[in-house]
């Protein structure tokens, strides 16, 4: 006994607080948030100790994997969210899961979703990301930033983002537009004629890339490129551990992994630094008219809202993530669309010819291609890239009568509000561009089931700049080219961090006389 027992008492006495500590997260809060839903008639899969519901996802999503859709279905969510299916037949549209310990709330309710989106309060934060995605897109971020820190943010941001700045950024679209659709001419002449089908969902991400890195970079696009290859191997590494539990401490070690994306944060840190140090040693040229530029010369121009390097490394892998991935994929799912639905098709190239004639299109004729508009509403209805928002209660709150405890994350799964018939009437999982004839705002019964870009405060800062790069490819494809499903293509959406063909898209082109 003697010394080893003082030291084993001294051990349990300084570990009790932890012990403590780890038995009210993994047991204690779990029963008791559990009890404050069920009393309210919230009910879900039981709370498993430690690894809460996160079996069920893992094996559900492995299934779902292996759906085959047919090209006409529209209706993705038994693919993207099996669980979430799964559970709202079983208990309806507001359920409970665990993420690990971490309560999860889906709610369905439009009145509740935007109660949550638009609080101007900070009551329902970001939920903590995992540490890949806090790679992918920097903590000082435009994206994970809160309260005063992202009102400044945003505020030095937003002015990069008006239509007569973006008005200045379409020559460069069309530009890396029209150079990809010169590979896309070479590959069908070297074919001789054979039918070629090109995979286009590359293609897209190649060229939003392209076009981030000339909008955000101007003439320093080249490092812009090795930046997006660094973040599309960042990103591989944020999928594969999506479903990790956060073990504390676990980033920290040396694993492969870990090694690996330490690398390539180096990478992408080191590029963004040179790139930035150039526009402050040449600041008396004045800043530059990309994304950047604007930028830069927004935090100087407003007072105190000055910002740091690491802010303005962040705000660029901000841009960079969330600027060029989503952009693509809609620019591959209106491809999707208009290949299945050869009459829309034809129907938008009269318009785009109509409107802008033969020409390089511009901002201003592009914005009377009403139909191209509304084709890219229905397809960010039916394909939207973000498929699911997550929100957290800062402190206990109340949601039109029900009670959030404090903590809680809530899940909100746009995919599932953009297909309810409730809100969008029979046809919902149908593709009819019609319905946004009269505007967002009159397509569905509530004003705000369209959350492809978010509403609120938070409402996506890039959807004006977006939308105007997705119209203009789209119009310059639809005047050079009629195009059709490839028989390769299989229909099998899946969520990547944002919603694509889980292999490709397999396009077959014609060349039209222009
Ligand atoms: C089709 C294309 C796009 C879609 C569907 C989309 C979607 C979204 C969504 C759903 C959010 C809200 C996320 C949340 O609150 O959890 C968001 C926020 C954001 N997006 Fe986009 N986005 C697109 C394009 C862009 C572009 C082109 C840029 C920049 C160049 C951009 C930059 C941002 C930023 C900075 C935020 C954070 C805004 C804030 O929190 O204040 N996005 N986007």
């Amino acid at each position: 006994m003697g010394y080893l027992g003082l030291a084993l008492g001294a051990l349990v006495v300084a570990l009790v607080p932890s012990l403590w500590r780890a038995f009210v997260f993994l047991t204690w809060r779990p029963y008791q948030v559990t009890r404050t839903f069920r009393k309210q008639g919230v009910n879900g899969p039981e709370y498993r100790f430690w690894s809460g519901s996160i079996q069920d996802i893992r094996s559900m999503t492995k299934a779902a994997k292996e759906i085959e859709m047919d090209v006409d279905s529209h209706d993705i969510v038994p693919r993207v969210l099996p669980h979430y299916t799964k559970w709202i037949s079983q208990y309806g549209g507001t359920f409970l899961y665990w993420f690990g310990a971490q309560p999860r709330l889906c709610i369905t309710d439009t009145e509740q979703i935007k109660q949550v989106l638009s609080n101007k309060f900070g009551f329902f934060t970001k939920s903590t990301p995992n540490p890949s995605i806090l790679a992918l897109l920097g903590r000082f971020g435009l994206v994970l930033t809160e309260g005063s820190e992202w009102f400044r943010h945003r505020r030095v941001v937003s002015p990069a983002f008006t239509m007569d700045k973006l008005k200045m950024m379409t020559k460069r679209m069309a530009d890396c537009t029209l150079s990809m659709l010169d590979c896309w001419n070479g590959l069908i002449v070297q074919a001789e004629g054979q039918q070629t089908a090109i995979e286009v969902n590359k293609q897209f991400q190649e060229l939003t890339a392209d076009v981030i890195s000339h909008s955000a970079f101007g003439s320093s696009y080249m490092e812009g490129k090795e930046i997006f290859l660094a973040q599309k191997e960042l990103q591989k590494i944020g999928l594969a551990t999506i479903l990790d539990i956060d073990i504390p401490g676990y980033k920290y070690l040396p694993t492969r992994r870990n090694r690996q994306k330490w690398k390539l944060e180096r990478k992408v840190r080191n590029s963004l630094v040179r790139i930035i140090q150039s526009r402050l040693n040449s600041k008396h040229l004045g800043y530059g008219n990309d994304l950047l530029g604007l930028m830069m010369e927004s935090a100087e121009k407003q007072e105190g809202l000055g910002m740091d390097m690491d802010e303005i490394i962040d705000e660029c892998k901000t841009f960079f993530f969330a600027g060029h991935e989503t952009t693509s994929h809609l620019l591959t799912w209106t491809m999707f669309l208009l290949s299945t639905n050869q009459e829309w098709q034809d129907r938008l190239r009269e318009e785009v010819v109509r409107e802008c004639g033969t020409e390089i299109p511009n901002a201003d004729n592009l914005s009377k291609c009403k139909l191209v508009t509304m084709v890219l509403f229905e397809t960010l209805r039916l394909y939207c890239p973000v498929i699911r928002m997550f929100r957290k209660a800062a402190k206990d709150m109340n949601l039109g009568g029900l009670v959030v405890p404090k903590g809680t994350t809530l899940s909100l799964p746009i995919a599932i509000i953009h297909r309810s018939k409730e809100l969008w009437g029979d046809d919902a999982n149908r593709f009819n561009p019609l319905r946004f004839k009269n505007g967002i705002t009159k397509a569905a019964k509530h004003p705000n089931a369209l959350l492809a870009f978010s509403i609120g405060p938070r409402a996506c800062v890039g959807q004006n700049f977006a939308l105007l790069e997705a119209k203009m490819v789209t119009a310059l494809i639809l005047q050079r080219f009629s195009f059709s499903l490839s028989p390769e293509y299989k229909h099998k959406p899946a969520d990547m961090l944002t919603l694509q063909p889980q292999s490709g898209l397999p396009i077959v082109l014609k060349p039209l006389e222009i």
